[in-house]
């Protein structure tokens, strides 16, 4: 599979956020994106993961058998997108039976995430930095090659930090790629990185805020 996206622009509201955004993402590859507060870099994910129609500009899959773009990835963002009332294991079990194309049971992706004690515990009693974790093993109840992932360090402490960069290199050395945004530095061997930096603001809007 390969991900080319060309000269991707990016409006929101009457705003132009980003220009000329362009890449090219290859088996094993992972990309990290930067750029200041309201830059753009979950929209360049929400462009990638087909919720937001780019102003102009390309994304495409190739190699990727029958499958659509959305067939393809996991995309987690900075909201859980967990049931509260549901325990930790029906949470990735429902995720496992929606997606398609499994992988690993709940109780080991729970495993996984070193949460397996959590099985029974609404997600709503978890603290935000287990939900994350929950969040974090919907990556590995189903298979899909390109995982999109919002900040996927916040909240997480030390340990759990390395916990997710061992699942990003596995993923990576089984061929899928990875497009993460962050503040913080990612240990990710040998990534490409871009920086968002937001569309200037033209002249006849300046002064009207950002
Ligand atoms: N639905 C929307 N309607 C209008 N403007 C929006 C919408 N969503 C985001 N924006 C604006 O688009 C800009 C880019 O937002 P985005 O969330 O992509 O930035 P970001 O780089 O991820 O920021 P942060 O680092 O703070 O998470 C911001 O100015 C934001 O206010």
């Amino acid at each position: 599979m390969r991900l080319d996206v060309q000269n991707l622009a990016c409006d929101r509201g009457e705003r132009r956020i980003f220009n000329a955004v362009s890449f090219a993402l290859a088996p094993g590859d992972a990309l990290v994106v930067t750029g200041r507060n309201g830059a753009g870099k979950s929209s360049l994910l929400d462009i990638l993961a087909g919720r937001l129609e780019p102003a102009s500009g390309t994304v495409r899959l190739s190699r990727s058998g029958d499958r659509s773009l959305p067939e393809c990835l996991h995309y987690i963002g900075h909201r859980d997108a967990l049931k509260a009332a549901l325990t930790t294991e029906e949470n990735l079990t429902f995720a496992r039976d929606f997606l398609g194309d499994p992988a690993l049971p709940a109780h080991a992706a729970l495993e996984a995430v070193g949460l397996a004690h959590a099985a029974a515990l609404p997600v709503g009693y978890l603290s935000a930095g287990q939900r994350r974790r929950i969040a974090l093993a919907r990556l590995l109840v189903a298979h899909r090659p390109l995982w999109l992932l919002d900040e996927p360090t916040s909240a997480l402490d030390a340990a759990s930090q390395d916990m997710l960069f061992g699942l990003m290199e596995r993923h990576r050395a089984d061929g899928g790629i990875i497009v993460a945004t962050t503040h913080a530095p990612l240990a990710l061997k040998d990534a490409k990185e871009i920086r968002i930096e937001r569309a200037p603001v033209p002249s006849s809007l300046a002064g009207e805020g950002s």
